[in-house]
């Protein structure tokens, strides 16, 4: 973990030489009007903040090796020393929460609030998994004779994981907290895009004395994946990011049997009933739509709305959407920062105006926002979008925009939503709104989705776990489940009499 090239410290970005992995910046300096706003002054919208040489085969390699030999230490540890290691990890990462989340806030450009939170349910992560450790355990079972088997719950050796820019430091805690929990090693691939916290985390894992190399970083886009995809001594790839990239992970995973975790995108259902609590469906609504720009893989795009109470869900609705305080994400003020980068705000607004084209009234947002502090007017901000008028055929209902556009669509009855709202070929999160105890949780079974939320949204508990259906992936991250996704099962066979042959 100390001085290779490709494992660089945050504070040093700036020394390293040109490569071709670039880090937009999208976020921005400082607050005029704030005090608890710090000034990042090397950060300004829409300037490279660092370069980035990709890691190539030599690297990715040596990475990976080294994750070996650690693993072959850490393996060997019981699940109370491996405990007592993450445990220190959450502590520090508790302790240096503000300024993680001030680096988060550079590298993504969201909230400085949501950020904080994002580093909360890191460590949280961490201590979870820290507390499953010494209770992975096996089966005992008796077999006739006095014979008898026993099963083993094992790690799988080194472990790939693979993030997205979203989420950058939570993304890489729900892959290494489960992975390390397990006895695995990690060599985690951050998005280009958000090169910078997910070093950090190495750094913290480090100073808590895990063993040197079982957390290791590599930087790099499409072909470091790749080469840790193909890599012969990677036992699993853990992949967080878009449907086709997922494919191809999938693909390049497949050539050496390797086991596969996906979460991928999803256009998730958001179904309000007339007989909900208006006031907590619409905060659920805000909840599923605005949260980190609106770059949220589950978030409820697809809000559909009881044609009775539509007049005061969307007056109310668009009311709040336009009170959120977008602009400088270093403010506590500001609710919502800027997209990751220009050709992902040109994307967003490009389904905006297809939107219209087709036919959706745009109610709200929806443009580029540009704040009153010359200081800001680079970045690359949206106004938080409500589209009315939309049918299930449109663009804007089928595809993710990963953008913060809310499209709202009438239904009458259960049925019919039911049916519509399962008319797609992503399956990663749903929600419903109702007083209704029983049709909440008869609408629960019947979406074909990893997690349905019943009277909120978009919270996420790291006990729980969270994954997708269908073309959303599969396999899940959080919760007890998951050391199944990061072991093996070895079953042992005792005999306790003679060998019964039968040659
Ligand atoms: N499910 C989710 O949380 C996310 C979904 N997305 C969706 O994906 C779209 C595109 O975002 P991208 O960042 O371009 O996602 P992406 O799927 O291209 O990238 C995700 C990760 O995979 C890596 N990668 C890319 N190509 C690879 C390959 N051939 N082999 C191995 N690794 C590879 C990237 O470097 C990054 O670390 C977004 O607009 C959004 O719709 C993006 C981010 C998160
Ligand atoms: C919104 N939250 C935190 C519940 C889940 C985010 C999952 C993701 O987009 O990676």
């Amino acid at each position: 973990l100390n001085d290779p090239p490709y494992l660089t410290s945050p504070l040093n970005l700036q020394s390293l030489t040109s490569g071709n992995m670039v880090c937009s910046q999208t976020a921005l300096p400082s607050c005029n009007v704030f005090n608890t706003c710090t000034p990042l002054s090397v950060l300004f919208p829409g300037r490279v903040l660092c370069d980035m040489i990709p890691c190539g085969e030599e690297e990715v390699d040596e990475a990976i090796k080294s994750a070996h030999s650690a693993y072959l230490k850490w393996s060997k540890l019981s699940g109370m020393e491996r405990a007592r290691i993450m445990l220190e990890a959450a502590r520090i990462i508790r302790e240096r929460r503000d300024e993680i989340a001030r680096a988060e806030v550079a590298n993504n450009g969201k909230s400085i609030t949501e950020a904080q939170v994002d580093i909360d349910v890191a460590w949280q992560c961490i201590e979870y998994y820290a507390g499953i450790a010494p209770t992975l355990s096996g089966q005992h079972i008796q077999l006739p004779g006095g014979s008898f088997a026993y099963t083993r719950r094992e790690p799988l050796g080194v472990c790939v994981g693979i993030g997205a820019w979203n989420y950058p430091f939570q993304i890489a805690a729900w892959k290494s907290a489960p992975a390390m929990a397990c006895g695995n090693a990690m060599v985690f691939k951050p998005s280009p895009m958000t090169p910078v916290t997910v070093v950090m985390l190495a750094e913290i894992y480090k100073e808590a004395g895990v063993p040197d190399g079982l957390f290791n970083v590599v930087q790099g886009g499409a072909e470091t994946g790749g080469l840790l995809c193909h890599h012969p001594m990677v036992a699993k790839v853990s992949f967080t990011g878009s449907v086709p990239t997922g494919k191809k992970v999938m693909e390049m995973a497949a050539k050496g049997v390797k086991q596969v975790t996906l979460e991928l995108g999803g256009k998730s259902p958001l179904i309000i009933f007339k007989d909900c609590e208006l006031e907590n469906a619409i905060k659920g609504a805000l909840m599923a739509n605005f949260l980190t720009q609106g770059e949220v893989c589950c978030n409820g795009t697809r809000v559909f709305v009881q044609r009775e109470i539509m007049p005061q869900f969307l007056e109310e609705v668009v009311k709040r959407t336009k009170a959120i305080a977008v602009g400088d994400p270093m403010c506590e003020e500001t609710r919502m920062g800027a997209l990751i980068r220009k050709p992902h705000m040109e994307k967003v607004l490009g389904f905006i105006k297809q939107a219209k084209e087709q036919g959706a009234k745009v109610l709200c947002g929806g443009e580029r926002f540009v704040p009153s502090d010359p200081k800001l007017k680079d970045g690359y901000f949206v106004s938080p979008c409500v589209l009315d008028n939309c049918r299930d055929d449109m663009t804007c209902v089928k595809e993710e925009i990963f953008g913060p556009v809310m499209s709202v669509l009438p239904f009458d009855t259960e049925d019919e939503v039911l049916q519509r709202a399962n008319n797609t070929t992503f399956g990663l999160a749903s929600g419903v709104f109702t007083r209704d105890i029983a049709r909440a949780h008869r609408v629960a079974e019947n979406l074909q989705a990893g997690t349905c939320y019943i009277n909120n949204y978009n919270v996420g508990p790291v006990e729980v776990p969270f994954g997708g259906y269908k073309m959303s992936g599969f396999g899940r991250e959080n919760g007890q489940v998951t050391t199944e996704y990061y072991s093996q099962l070895k079953t042992v066979v005792v005999e306790m009499g003679d060998v019964e042959s039968l040659f």
